[in-house]
């Protein structure tokens, strides 16, 4: 497969070293704000690039006919758009706030814990995400997605960043950057009398890159837009 990375950062370099080992070849490496680059001879794009540069790269390949796979955290007050867009123009689309196999098994395991710590009203939530201290956004994508997961299947309304003032109905989210931590993420629930804790740590940045390999794999010659339960059979 002819891949086209869209950010050659830290993930960039990770998913070339992945794809190459899966035999796919790198055909294009874009790693500035820089739009005129030619995705013609692209099977599927790979955008892990910079919040404010996403939106961009997503609809570039959307007007070129590419398939893109973006792992890019912090634009997602846009992700509407660019369903509506894909659909419009019958691309192929992925977005995935985490894509290594573990965090997707996680998500499912605190759906799950969600729903049977609800009626349980001794018990308060907090979450906590610990990434690098070069991360740009916070809280992280993974720590959004883990809420929403809460949200669906609880009496929680919302998420916001900690500042000590949450009320009962809110769940409350720590971000803390550490040099080099990859990503940790912990959900919490504490009562009077014991705590209950789900953690997933990543101890490097592998998994997300073979997640976002697999998924470029798995939409190439597909039109709509999809996510990583799709991909992994979840
Ligand atoms: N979904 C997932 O599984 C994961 C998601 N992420 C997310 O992926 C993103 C990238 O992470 P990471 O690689 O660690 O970050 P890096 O900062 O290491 O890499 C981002 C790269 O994008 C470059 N860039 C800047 N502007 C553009 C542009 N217009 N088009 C393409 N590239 C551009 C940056 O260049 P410069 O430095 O010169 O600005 C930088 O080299 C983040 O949003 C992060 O949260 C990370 C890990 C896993
Ligand atoms: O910026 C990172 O590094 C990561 N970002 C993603 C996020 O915001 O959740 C995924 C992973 O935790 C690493």
């Amino acid at each position: 497969m002819k891949i086209a990375l869209l950010g050659y950062g830290k993930m960039g370099k990770t998913i070339e070293k992945i794809a190459t080992e899966r035999g796919h070849t790198i055909i294009l490496k874009v790693d500035k704000d820089d739009n005129d680059y030619d995705l013609s001879e692209v099977d599927v794009a790979i955008d892990f690039s910079i919040p404010s540069a996403a939106v961009q790269n997503i609809t570039n390949c959307f007007n070129t006919n590419t398939p893109v796979i973006s792992g890019t955290t912090g634009w997602l007050d846009q992700y509407e758009n660019m369903v509506a867009l894909c659909n419009e123009k019958k691309g192929a689309f992925i977005y995935a706030s985490n894509y290594s196999l573990g965090v997707n098994l996680f998500f499912e395991l605190n759906k799950k814990l969600a729903k049977m710590m609800n009626p349980l009203d001794t018990y308060g939530i907090t979450m906590e995400e610990i990434h690098h201290t070069q991360k740009l956004d916070a809280p992280s994508g993974t720590a959004i997605t883990l809420a929403e997961g809460i949200i669906e299947n609880s009496n929680k309304s919302a998420w916001e960043l900690d500042n000590g003032n949450a009320n009962g109905n809110t769940i409350p989210i720590t971000a803390k950057r550490i040099e080099n931590v990859p990503g940790t993420h912990t959900v919490s629930y504490t009562s009077e009398v014991d705590d209950i804790e789900i953690k997933h740590t990543a101890h490097n940045r592998n998994g997300f890159a073979l997640g976002a390999v697999v998924a470029a794999e798995w939409i190439k010659d597909k039109t709509g837009v999809f996510n990583m339960k799709d991909v992994l059979g979840l």
